[in-house]
């Protein structure tokens, strides 16, 4: 099995591109995470482009340095002594171990020589001897030398050029060549121009100028039309490289880098397994969601449904998948989302199935009985009707709990009779209509009289505070109440509003004491959720 390294540049290119920008000590956070998933090089920055990215990569480089292993790193140069220098300045804790490296480039593309390098881009004969120069400079200070010929894809008529600026290159003891697609405007349908072709071509010509040496050949893809992933996997299996460079989440310059989680699992799930030569990358996946956040939360947003490491990636709602998965977690997931540090989940929506409602209540400990959840169901579906987008656990227990409300009043009023407040309550108790009546006798508060009733006549329990609130102003504002009982040390908050305050309170009581009674009568003891039994942790 033939090892990909992967060399991860989301601190270098993925920075470059507008908004991804991080503070100095997410830098270095993002480093201690990159290390964990155990990427084989990092691009730490270009300590040239300012004081603080030389104190990035130079603190970066320590941190490393302290560790007996971590990835190796990589920073980014021009084609300039000074730059040179103090990049191998920024590196120096790794020189050690051999574990620094001057990233060099210098554009090959026609077009945008002229644009970037000006006069400079006639005199090939100085470019490289500056190329043999720089590369002598870093290789006698201990680093190793990675080179890339920039918008390789784009050279067009220099390819001969290209040649000699790759020749040279090694010759001076560059060990890698890396071969970027700077516009990502690569396809396999260029035929003979495409770039991977080419890079079969250079890789072919350097083993007969240099057959002693071990080049790497590497490949760098931005994903201007979607084609990042596919050109540098191709460039894997369809050409020499045996290193990719890419940014965690696809971000970078335009529409970003290639995304390294995705060309791990494609590694892992396609490359593994290739019959000819297997390929595979030594990163620790089940790390994937971990880094995966880290980026979205610090540098750029993550879609929901990106690839591999997406909120959705692994979450269901459809009736017909989460009814299927629930028998078998894997008929809708195409890899196991432990292995890149998900879970699966599902959220209740308005195409979710019965099966499904069922799981979410017994998962959270109550009762569905087989030929009770296709009403359940159907009763949530209405209550949260405007939630078209999916419920949460939360919301939609809350509907659960109202479909289970062993007391529902429809109506309360009250009459004085012989200085005596007389209060009905019209109610269906377990689906049984019937009145409550209860009297306010002396002092009582139509609250306290209530609270007589149902001890009496259901459950017994003390009431432990009240409060009601308007939450509008003026004088149709409703009154809000919330009740809090408690009985054999189980709480729980009844809540409801009214225009009338004190029909407000009865009604939060009542809401309250139809928790106590749901969970007297409905609630299950599990010590496992359920999902664990059809497998789906894994
Ligand atoms: C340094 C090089 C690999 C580069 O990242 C240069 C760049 O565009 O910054 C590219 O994509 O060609």
């Amino acid at each position: 099995m033939k090892h990909i390294k992967i060399f991860d540049t989301t601190l270098r290119d993925g920075q470059q591109c507008p908004g991804a920008g991080m503070s100095y000590t997410k830098n270095i956070e993002y480093a201690q995470l990159a290390s964990k998933i155990n990427i084989d090089i990092l691009e730490a920055g270009f300590p040239s482009a300012s004081a603080e990215d030389y104190k990035i990569v130079n603190h970066i480089a320590k941190m490393y340095g302290q560790q007996i292993h971590s990835p190796k790193v990589a920073a980014l140069s021009q084609l300039r002594a000074d730059q040179v220098k103090q990049t191998i300045k920024a590196l120096e804790p790794l020189i050690p171990s051999g574990r620094a490296i001057l990233h060099l480039y210098l554009p090959v593309a026609p077009e945008l020589m002229k644009a970037s390098l000006g006069s400079y881009a006639n005199d090939q004969t100085q470019i490289l001897l500056d190329i043999a120069n720089m590369i002598h400079m870093a290789v006698s200070a201990g680093l190793a030398v990675e080179f890339s010929p920039e918008a390789y894809s784009q050279m067009g008529e220099n390819f001969d050029f290209t040649t000699e600026v790759i020749s040279t290159a090694i010759a001076a003891g560059a060990a890698t060549i890396n071969c970027p697609d700077t516009i990502g405007r690569s396809c396999y349908l260029e035929g003979d121009d495409y770039f991977v072709n080419h890079m079969n071509e250079h890789a072919a010509i350097m083993k007969r100028r240099f057959p002693n040496k071990e080049i790497t050949w590497s490949v760098h893809c931005h994903n201007d039309f979607g084609l990042a992933l596919d050109n540098s996997m191709r460039a894997v299996f369809q050409g020499p490289a045996t290193q990719v460079e890419g940014c965690f989440n696809g971000i970078g310059e335009r529409a970003g880098n290639v995304a390294l989680e995705q060309c791990i699992m494609y590694l892992k799930t396609f490359g593994e397994q290739h019959k000819s030569q297997a390929f595979t990358s030594q990163c620790r996946t089940q790390h994937i969601r971990q880094i995966s956040d880290f980026v979205d939360a610090h540098m750029l947003p993550r879609q929901p449904h990106w690839p591999i490491s997406g909120d959705n990636a692994a979450k269901h709602s459809s009736g017909g998948h989460t009814n299927a998965i629930l028998k078998n977690a894997h008929v809708y997931q195409p890899f196991k989302p432990s292995d890149v540090g998900k879970q699966i989940s599902f959220v209740f929506g308005p195409l979710s199935g019965s099966n499904h409602a069922q799981s979410i209540i017994q998962k959270h400990g109550y009762i569905c009985d087989h030929n009770e959840r296709q009403p359940i169901m159907q009763f949530i579906k209405d209550f949260h009707c405007n939630r078209r987008k999916g419920l949460t656990d939360e919301e939609f227990m809350q509907a659960y709990f109202a479909y289970r409300a062993p007391i529902r009043v429809s109506a309360i009023d009250f009459e004085k009779i012989n200085n005596e407040r007389h209060f009905t309550m019209q109610a269906s108790v377990f689906d049984d209509h019937q009145q409550i009546d209860f009297i306010c006798q002396d002092s009582d508060t139509a609250t306290t009289a209530l609270h007589r009733y149902l001890t009496e006549n259901f459950v017994p329990f003390n009431i432990q505070s009240y409060r009601s609130e308007s939450k509008e102003p003026g004088r149709h504002a409703e009154a809000h109440a919330t009740i809090s009982i408690a009985s054999n040390n189980e709480f729980f908050q009844g809540k409801a509003h009214d225009r009338d305050i004190e029909s407000a309170a009865l009604k939060a009581l009542v809401d309250a004491c139809n928790q106590l009674l749901i969970e007297q009568h409905y609630a299950v003891q599990i010590d496992q959720p359920s999902f664990a039994a059809v497998g789906l942790r894994d």
